[in-house]
């Protein structure tokens, strides 16, 4: 699959967004910020990355989903809110770093701090029903309704 890509900070063509290894369903995304920027305890900041993208599909979206080693190193104290980013979507990719620890934290510029993901995605026809066509087994049960644990 191609998808367009601008890199909108030059330094980004030092280390540009590539997937790691062959396998890799993440490609890095850098925090493109002048000067380190701190966090405090609970606070989320919307981050540049210095790249924009288009899909031009609908039949695909890309997620921003934070990075595992990064989170784990810090003790799980950066992570980020989870993007949604619309196939028609082209302007700058932002992430929402959020700092869940009890102390200040500090992105540092071009840090690595989320990964994007590209998903294929369904655009529904809705039709309004009534009623359901088929009972299901589930039903409506939800939040825990299958065991007691
Ligand atoms: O973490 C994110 C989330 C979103 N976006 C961009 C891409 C996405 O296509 C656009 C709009 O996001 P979303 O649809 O989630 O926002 P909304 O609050 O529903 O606003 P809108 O009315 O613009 O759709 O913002 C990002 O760059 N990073």
């Amino acid at each position: 699959m191609h998808v367009e890509l601008k890199i909108l900070d030059e330094r980004l063509r030092a280390q540009p967004p590539v997937y790691a290894t062959p396998g890799s369903a993440g490609l890095d995304l850098r925090a493109c910020l002048q000067a380190p920027l701190e966090l405090a305890p609970g606070a989320c900041e919307l981050v540049p990355t210095g790249m924009a993208i288009h899909l031009a599909d609908p039949g695909y979206a890309a997620l921003i989903l934070p990075r595992s080693g990064l989170g784990h190193r810090h003790g799980l104290v950066l992570g980020n809110l989870v993007g949604l980013i619309d196939s028609d979507y082209q302007g700058e990719l932002m992430v929402s770093a959020w700092n869940r620890g009890p102390a200040p934290f500090t992105i540092q510029p071009l840090e690595r701090i989320a990964q994007l993901v590209i998903v294929p995605v369904v655009q529904a026809q809705f039709r309004e029903v009534e009623a359901f066509g088929q009972p299901s087994v589930r039903g409506s049960g939800g939040y825990g309704s299958t065991g007691r644990s």
